[in-house]
């Protein structure tokens, strides 16, 4: 069966249209916002969404997003929790959601019980940064008894790995566009053009750029590179400043409204 990341991507593909995936961090401020934002940001034009599973130890995370974790684990957001939050987002939307979770935390939760958990509330996806390659064949296999993709991470220092990494991708990929952690950034160090097509090369699975991407403009001169685009440290940075206007939903809602008229520009 096809799951819900991959049917709508292809129902983009027949509208002639990229993605737009968005992050945010589950339970920032507090999991009744994630709520909220989750259905704000689908309104204003998001395809899939990214929910971070908040830890305490995210190697791979600058500090917008650690700053997010933060809030989210002091206003209490833990893994059962969040699921009850993906089970009540089930009963009003059935867009694609993909958790972005560190291994520590599934495996301390137990693998097969945050999988059993994973279907039962409506996760379609898993994007786990800190997986090695051989971990991930062995979580493949206990994978394949379950309707939910596991999504690679193809870094511009891979090279010669990508084929190995993106054999039996499932969903999408995500292809990190510059080196370090998560954030702005002023540019970008590595012809992006070059590296996609190293690895449209070795997959017909639809490419997903992320790291970086922060503005309307940044959007649209990336989108031909690409078949979506992932925005997240930008999404966070509005959620921090509209926290003491109470603004939250509002500046959110705007913001990737925007990132959508610039990915839909012809
Ligand atoms: O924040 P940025 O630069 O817009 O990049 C997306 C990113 O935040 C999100 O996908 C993400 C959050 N934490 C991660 C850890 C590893 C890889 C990716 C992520």
């Amino acid at each position: 069966m096809k799951s819900r990341i991959t049917k709508k991507f292809q129902q983009l593909k027949e509208e002639n249209k990229k993605a737009l995936i968005t992050y945010i961090t589950a339970g920032d401020p507090d999991l009744d916002t994630t709520h909220h934002l989750v259905l704000e940001m689908e309104r204003a034009g998001a395809d899939i969404i990214e929910l971070g599973i908040p830890y305490s130890d995210p190697l791979a995370d600058g500090p917008v997003i650690q700053r997010a974790a933060q809030r989210a684990l002091e206003a209490g957001a833990n893994i059962s929790s969040i699921f009850q939050l993906v089970e009540k987002l089930r009963e009003k939307t059935q867009i694609p959601l993909v958790f972005l979770v560190y291994y520590n935390c599934v495996f301390k939760y137990g693998i097969e019980r945050f999988l059993d958990n994973c279907c039962r509330s409506g996760i379609d996806g898993l994007i786990i940064p800190d997986l090695p390659l051989e971990e991930r064949r062995e979580l493949q296999e206990i994978m394949k008894g379950y309707p939910i993709d596991l999504i690679p991470l193809v870094a511009p220092t891979s090279e010669e790995r990508i084929e190995a990494i993106v054999k039996d991708a499932e969903g999408f990929i995500y292809c990190i566009s510059s080196m370090g952690v998560t954030g702005r950034r002023q540019g970008f160090d590595i012809n992006l053009d070059n590296f996609l097509q190293k690895v449209r090369k070795y997959t017909d699975v639809p490419l997903a750029l992320g790291f970086g991407i922060s503005t309307p403009e940044m959007v649209e001169s990336l989108k031909h590179l690409c078949d979506a685009l992932i925005v997240g440290s930008a999404i966070i940075e509005k959620i921090e400043e509209a926290i003491p206007k109470g603004e939250v939903k509002k500046d959110v809602y705007d913001f990737v409204k925007k990132l959508d008229e610039a990915k839909n520009i012809a």
